[in-house]
């Protein structure tokens, strides 16, 4: 048998079967006992009508799952898994277009060193960058509309940001695309600010109170800075990777080169492709697959939460190699802090970690542009 330690990259399945194993053996294994990801259900925290019991004691397994890997499968959420189906295959379907047609949504030129660095719209194979590296995907962005209200506005100028402005550029086919995807988005940040407000309580922040603003920290201090949330709704789609891997040697291609996803907390939807994409458990060199499972989404949380919590929570590094069967296609919605919001870590957050702010603070309009930056010139 395999011991775990030789194992570098294992599956959820294995990874129960391994539990499962160590939990009936009569000594443990000496070598590393690898979990899986937990599963979460959030209902308590999207029906009014909840106990304050049942809400503490999710809010505690979001406390474990989020510090332990950053990582965790969300049940519970409400929407049937025939919408989640009809939202991958109305990606599929659009990316199976003709390019000539995909190319009517193209992204804008913003006017960088390069053209087409509009960050909305429809980004061709291998345009994004990962670790100065192509990754081997095609994609569509959404974002929030940009808000040119003064409160908006007034942080840093929207002339500034050009990249991020601009209109949503929507397919028109498959016909039934921009409606559903709407209503879809709608139910996401709904997902998104139920999950935010668990984890304030999850994180011990203290009573919410009527008169708080944006920067009181108590346990609605995540829910006042997204509730103008910047939302990003990405659609991917993965053709197989084509060079043959050598033994010994790194691999050198990715669907989706390492990186931490940037703001709150991100809900991806996967087709049911096993094993592309892995997560990277804590003792920084375990690849975990974190295959789906049907029905729920798997939620990892971003650097501005890891921020927020001065490193008690952190954004955890993945990355997607997809060597399997057929095209994957996969739709993360990330749930992000405003444009504008001011983040710093918390008060309480530095005491109970060492007493050492981790970042000076700045608003995740900052952070994202200069990720957003990355994609393209890195
Ligand atoms: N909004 C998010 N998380 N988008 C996906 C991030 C993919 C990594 C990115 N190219 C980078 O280098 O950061
Ligand atoms: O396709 C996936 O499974 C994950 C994609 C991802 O991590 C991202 O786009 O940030
Ligand atoms: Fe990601």
């Amino acid at each position: 048998m395999t011991t775990m330690a030789e194992l570098n990259i294992i599956t959820v399945s294995q990874a129960l079967k391994m539990e499962y194993l160590s939990a009936t053996m009569d000594t443990p294994p000496s070598t590393l006992v690898v979990k899986s990801l937990p599963i979460i259900d959030i209902s308590a925290f999207l029906n009014p009508s909840s106990t304050f019991q049942a809400r503490q004691d999710i809010a505690a397994t979001i406390d474990r799952a989020c510090a332990d890997y950053g990582f965790f499968y969300l049940t519970g959420h409400g929407i049937p898994t025939s919408r989640l189906d009809e939202i991958i295959s109305l990606a599929r379907q659009f990316f199976s277009l003709p390019l000539s047609e995909k190319n009517k949504i193209k992204r804008y030129d913003a006017g960088g060193p390069e053209g087409g660095d509009g960050a909305r719209g429809y980004q061709g194979m291998g345009e994004n960058i990962t670790l100065g590296r192509r990754d081997h995907q095609e994609a569509i962005d959404i974002y929030r509309e940009w808000d040119h209200s003064p409160k908006e506005a007034g942080q840093g100028g929207p002339s500034t940001h050009k990249t991020l402005q601009g209109p949503n550029l929507w397919p028109t086919e498959p016909q039934e695309f921009k409606s559903v995807y709407l209503d879809y988005i709608e139910q996401c940040k709904k997902i998104g600010e139920a999950l935010v407000r668990a984890m304030g309580v999850a994180l011990n922040l203290g009573p919410a109170a009527p008169d708080a603003d944006q920067n009181t920290e108590n346990e609605e201090v995540f829910v006042r800075n997204t509730d103008r949330s910047f939302w990003v709704m990405r659609m991917i789609g993965y053709p197989k990777l084509q060079t043959p891997l050598v033994e010994g040697e790194d691999i050198t291609e990715f669907s989706c080169g390492e990186h931490t996803d940037y703001g709150c907390v991100t809900l991806l939807l996967a087709d049911s492709t096993p094993g592309a994409l892995q997560v990277l458990l804590k003792d920084g060199k375990t690849w975990l697959n974190a295959d789906p499972i049907p029905g729920a989404f798997v939620v990892n949380i971003g650097d501005m939460i890891e921020r927020w919590t001065n490193g008690k929570w952190k954004s955890t590094r993945h990355r997607v190699i997809h060597r399997g069967d057929g095209y994957r296609v996969s739709v993360p919605f990330f749930y992000e802090p405003n444009f504008s919001a001011m983040v710093k870590p918390l008060r309480k957050c530095v005491e109970s970690t060492g007493g050492m702010p981790v970042h000076e603070g700045n608003t995740y309009g900052e952070h994202l542009l200069g990720k957003v930056f990355n994609n393209f010139y890195n």
